[in-house]
């Protein structure tokens, strides 16, 4: 198994290209199964959980080609299987994100039970009510999801509901709205989910020929139509990926330009990044982020967007962990997403996580270590703090890096930082 291997102090300055984001491009491809025509993304990154999306619309039957040097996905035909196997899904979560279309489109679909990960319990309750709501009748049998939409009056086909979430759910707040752009009548989704992601798949489907009003808030009312066309979409820039490196810049002192990204969609991040200490200033290219002089603690809670994102959270600790003063760091999303904790200690980090919280009290200097990391942010918090640490730190596991960084090592070196990646 590969693992980086990085060598602290040394400050990041310079250009990073910020990549199409993972979570707008794993939904995005799910669009795919809503029409026979083709689909293509363009701003396609190139990440183990693009591949792994890829290669279950694949087993459902579609053409997949993804080029990663034009940064094409193209997607092409009509599902032929509308099982999504144990196997794929426990890969990657967002596997699940195939249901509502499968429904939808062709009325069937068996989508193995994603199950819990080391961030939390993570149900999909709320998809499944959605879809009942909509007329879908569904069982769960083995571990898996069978779902059907009854041929009576509709023919098989879902319809419009008014479904209020009693909690924000990005996943289930996409895998609604692809339902409804098909269902017959007008869904109203209440309490939807606002991230930057959304509204970009709003964009995609009513380029696609559906009808959704109110896209960027959290009411979305789709008039469902009998199908859907082709299209080529630019996936929007990942403000994850663009909110770590702004972190990793900052820890080293230095300023990195973060090429494609706008502010708006960092949401509340921006704010505690300046209260942090660090400039962040919207230029044509990209943000320029500028750590100015020392790093301060500053309290957040992640919250949906436009609050600070959950997805940020281990990133900022691993930045907290080196500022002058205490921070506080609320949870709210997931119950489990302290795992980096343990691993940021052994680093020399000051942390005390209790329930949803943590207290952070910040340290002069952090020590390499070799760390082990149980998810994708926790990984990439390790290799923050590791910019920043005195002496080597080699973090194991880099496969949770690689679903959702592409050529992390690369782009900070380029920018550098003593990183290489070890082969294993
Ligand atoms: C591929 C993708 O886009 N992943 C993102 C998506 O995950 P994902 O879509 O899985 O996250 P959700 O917004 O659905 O989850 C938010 C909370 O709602 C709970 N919940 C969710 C659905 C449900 O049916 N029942 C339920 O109880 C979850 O357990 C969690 O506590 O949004 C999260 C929150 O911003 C991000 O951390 C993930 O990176
Ligand atoms: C939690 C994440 O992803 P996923 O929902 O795919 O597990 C993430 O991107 O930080």
């Amino acid at each position: 198994m590969d693992r980086i291997r990085l060598q602290g102090g040394r400050r990041l300055d310079g250009r990073i290209a910020i990549g199409g984001a993972k979570n707008a491009a794993l939904p995005l491809m799910a669009t795919s199964l809503l029409t026979e025509q083709a689909v293509v993304l363009t701003n396609a990154p190139a990440l183990a959980d693009v591949a792994t999306m890829g290669n279950l619309l694949a087993q459902h039957g579609l053409k997949v080609e993804h080029d990663t040097t034009t940064r094409q996905i193209l997607l092409d035909g009509a599902a032929t299987q509308f099982e999504a196997p144990y196997d794929l899904v426990r890969k990657m979560r967002a596997s699940i994100l195939v249901l509502g279309p499968l429904l939808a489109r062709f009325g069937q679909a068996r989508v193995s039970l994603p199950g819990g990960c080391a961030i939390g319990t993570r149900p999909v309750d709320l998809h499944l009510k959605g879809l009942e709501q909509m007329g879908a009748v569904i069982d769960l049998e083995a571990g898996y999801i069978n779902a059907h939409v009854p041929k009576g009056e509709n023919g098989g086909r879902l319809k419009g509901a008014r479904i209020i979430f009693p909690q924000v759910s990005v996943g289930a707040t996409e895998n609604l709205l692809m339902a409804a752009t098909l269902a017959e009548g007008t869904t109203q989704l209440i309490n939807a989910a606002r991230e930057p992601e959304i509204t970009d798949l709003v964009k995609c489907l009513v380029s696609m020929g559906a009808k959704i009003e109110g896209e960027g808030s959290d009411r979305l009312t789709v008039h469902g139509v009998d199908s859907l066309h082709g299209t080529t979409h630019a996936i929007l820039p990942d403000r994850i990926e663009a909110g770590t490196f702004a972190c990793a810049g900052a820890i080293t002192g230095g300023e990195l330009l973060l090429e494609g990204m706008t502010l708006e969609l960092f949401g509340a991040c921006t704010r505690s990044l300046r209260e942090a200490g660090v400039e962040m200033l919207q230029e044509e290219d990209g943000v320029r982020c500028r750590r100015l002089n020392g790093l301060h603690g500053v309290d957040v809670m992640t919250e949906p967007f436009p609050g600070f994102a959950t997805d940020m959270q281990a990133q900022f600790m691993a930045l907290m962990a080196v500022a002058d003063g205490a921070s506080m760091i609320t949870e709210t999303i997931f119950e489990n997403r302290f795992m980096h904790v343990p691993e940021l200690t052994r680093m020399g980090a000051r942390i005390n996580a209790h329930g949803s919280s943590a207290i952070v009290r910040g340290v002069a200097k952090l020590s390499g270590a070799p760390v082990m990391a149980t998810d994708l942010r926790a990984s990439v918090s390790l290799i923050i703090a590791a910019l920043a640490a005195e002496g080597e730190t080699i973090v194991n596991r880099v496969y949770h890096l690689d679903r959702g960084y592409e050529r992390i090592e690369e782009k900070l070196a380029a920018v550098g930082a003593d990183i290489e990646r070890m082969p294993g």
